[in-house]
C-alpha cells in the first residue's frame, strides 16, 4: 500500500536520505528508530506529502504522490491518511468533538463517528471540554481519535508518547494499536522509545545503510 523508490533527500548539499527504497505491507504497524539526525522525521514528512523528495518517489496504493497536484495531494492525505503529529496538535479553541470531527469535517463526511471515536479511547462525555482541561495522556487519546475517525489506510505518528509517563504511554499505545488493528489500517510510527516500538509488529531501523528489519526485535 505504501512504497519507497530510491527516494533521496538533501538539506542544504547534505544528503539526509539516499536512493532509499522499501515496500510497506498493508495492515502493518511499524516502528521506525534510528539515531538522532538520521532523517526520521524526514521521511514521514516525505511519506506524509508534506515534503518532496529530490528525487525518487513515495507511492501510495501504486500511484506515485509526485504525479499529483497540490489539491490531489491534499485530498489523498485528508482522506487516506491520519496524522498524530507535533505539529497538528489538537488545536486549543476547538471542543474535543470538534477536534476529532475535523477530518469528517475535511471530507465531507457524516460528524457522528466523532462521538464514538471519543468513546472508543476512554473519553465518553467529554465532548464538550476543551483540550486545556485534559491531561497529557487524554490529550494524546483525543489526538489518536481524530488521525483515526475517518478510518484512513494509514496511520503516521512522531513520537506519539514522547511527553508521557511510562504508564500514560503505555495505555496510549495500546490504545493506538488496538484502533490500528480494529480498522485494518497500517501505520508507520517515529520512535526513540523501544517500549513505544516493542508494541509496533515490526521494527526498522533507519541508518545511511537504509531501512533495515531490527535483527533481535529491538
Ligand atoms: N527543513 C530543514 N532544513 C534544513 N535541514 C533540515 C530540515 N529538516 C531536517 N533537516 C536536517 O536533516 C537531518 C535529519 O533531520 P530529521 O529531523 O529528519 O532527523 P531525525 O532522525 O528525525 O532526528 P531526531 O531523532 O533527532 O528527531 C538533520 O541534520 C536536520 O538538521
Amino acid at each position: 500500500m505504501l512504497e519507497l523508490r530510491e527516494v533521496s533527500k538533501s538539506y542544504g548539499g547534505r544528503t539526509v536520505l539516499a536512493s532509499l527504497s522499501h515496500r510497506f505491507a498493508a495492515g502493518e504497524f511499524v516502528a521506525i528508530m534510528g539515531e538522532s539526525g538520521v532523517g526520521k522525521s524526514t521521511l514521514l514528512n516525505l511519506i506524509a506529502g508534506l515534503d518532496a523528495p529530490d528525487s525518487g518517489d513515495v507511492l501510495v496504493d501504486g500511484q506515485p504522490m509526485s504525479a499529483l497536484d497540490d489539491d490531489a495531494a491534499t485530498r489523498l492525505r485528508r482522506s487516506r491518511m491520519g496524522f498524530i503529529f507535533q505539529a497538528f496538535h489538537v488545536l486549543p479553541h476547538l471542543t474535543l468533538r470538534q477536534n476529532v470531527a475535523l477530518p469528517l469535517l475535511l471530507n465531507n463526511a457524516s460528524l457522528a463517528r466523532a462521538g464514538e471515536m471519543l468513546a472508543a479511547v476512554g473519553l465518553d462525555g467529554r465532548g464538550d471540554d476543551f483540550p486545556r482541561q485534559l491531561s497529557g495522556g487524554e490529550m494524546q487519546r483525543v489526538a489518536i481519535a481524530r488521525a483515526l475517525v475517518h478510518r484512513p489506510a494509514l496511520v503516521l505518528a512522531d513520537e506519539p508518547t514522547g511527553n508521557l509517563d511510562p504508564d500514560t504511554a503505555h495505555s496510549v499505545l495500546e490504545l493506538l494499536r488496538a484502533e490500528i488493528k480494529a480498522s485494518g489500517a497500517s501505520a508507520i510510527m517515529v520512535t526513540h522509545s523501544h517500549a513505544a516500538a516493542a508494541k509496533a509488529d515490526k521494527i526498522l531501523i533507519l541508518s545511511r545503510a537504509g531501512l533495515i528489519l531490527s535483527p533481535n526485535g529491538l
